[in-house]
């Protein structure tokens, strides 16, 4: 990061999002001194990661901090009520990164005017170093200040640009929740794992087991996803089986399909 003590990082809002970015950081070894946390109500296990690595924190943003990089990490609902409370703080060169779905480019434009502003969809596994970061950039925005977010967006996973800002919605519904779905997946194996028969704690143990070493093997493999499926597959097999329930014309697509446009949806609402 190349933030400094003078013109640091205030992340605005410390919470599973904002947190979770922070913490990739921190486990990268980003200097203290060049981050601001401002979090009127943090959670335990944030206070004490900033406690254990001596990171400023705040419950407002002090009208004599002036950031180099602004990162806002509220809910979108706040952004109405908290915006204008920061105008003072921002220069004409400030960095204005915002995390929130749906808050658009003009919604931040309105409270701090012509400055730099990128929006960035991050996802929770920049906790650990694994996220997927999509940005996109107003025209505010010079190479040098994009060369600075892909640094920073590097530190905790990978980083796409968009070239549009009404690609961010999906961005949001795929990358942003998609983390959720995953998750759900476990959840559902597990439960499906249960109704054949199995404990409750070898289901559970099983399915989150199979969710993560094939996530590593997607990491490490060179192979694309459909190729390392039909890996699993014998002809005739068990996996057959169930792919020819789950690739049904109303199966896993179908509803991934109606999930993805139902976050789109929301995430456009969310621009109010
Ligand atoms: N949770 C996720 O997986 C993702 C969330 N986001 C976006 O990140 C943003 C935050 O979401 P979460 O971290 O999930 O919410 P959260 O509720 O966990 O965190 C929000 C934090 O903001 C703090 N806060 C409230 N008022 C504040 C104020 N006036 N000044 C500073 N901080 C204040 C709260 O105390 C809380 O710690 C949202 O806009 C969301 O759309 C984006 C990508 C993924
Ligand atoms: O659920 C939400 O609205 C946020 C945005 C993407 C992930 N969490």
């Amino acid at each position: 990061m190349t933030q400094t003590a003078e013109r640091p990082l205030a992340l605005i809002g410390a919470g599973k999002m904002g947190g979770a970015m922070l913490e990739g950081w921190v486990k990268r070894g980003a200097d203290p001194r060049s981050i601001v946390v401002v979090d009127p109500k943090p959670a335990p296990e944030m206070s004490d990661l900033l406690a254990r690595h001596g990171i400023g924190h705040e419950t407002a943003l002090s009208a004599s901090c002036k950031p180099g990089i602004l990162l806002l990490a509220i809910k979108p609902q706040l952004m109405e009520r908290v915006l204008p409370t920061l105008t003072p703080s921002v220069l004409p060169d400030t960095l204005v990164l915002s995390i929130a779905a749906g808050t658009t480019v003009a919604t931040l434009g309105s409270a701090f005017g012509d400055v730099p502003i990128v929006r960035v969809m991050p996802n929770t596994p920049a906790q650990v170093g694994r996220g997927m970061s999509v940005a996109y950039a107003n025209d505010k925005v010079v190479d040098e200040q994009r060369r600075e977010v892909d640094l920073l967006l590097s530190a905790i996973g990978m980083v796409a640009w968009a070239d549009a800002e009404d690609q961010m919605d999906a961005v949001t519904a795929v990358s942003g929740s998609g983390p959720a779905y995953v998750f759900h997946l476990v959840e559902a194996l597990a439960a499906a794992g249960v109704k054949a028969g199995l404990p409750a704690e070898l289901a559970r143990v099983i399915a989150r087991q199979t969710v993560v070493g094939a996530g590593e093997l997607l990491h490490q493999s060179e192979l694309d996803a459909g190729t390392l499926r039909e890996n699993v597959t014998s002809p005739n097999g068990t996996t057959a089986a169930a792919l020819s329930v789950l690739m049904a014309p109303d199966g896993l697509g179908a509803l991934m399909e109606k999930a993805v446009a139902a976050a789109t949806r929301r995430s456009r609402e969310l621009a109010g």
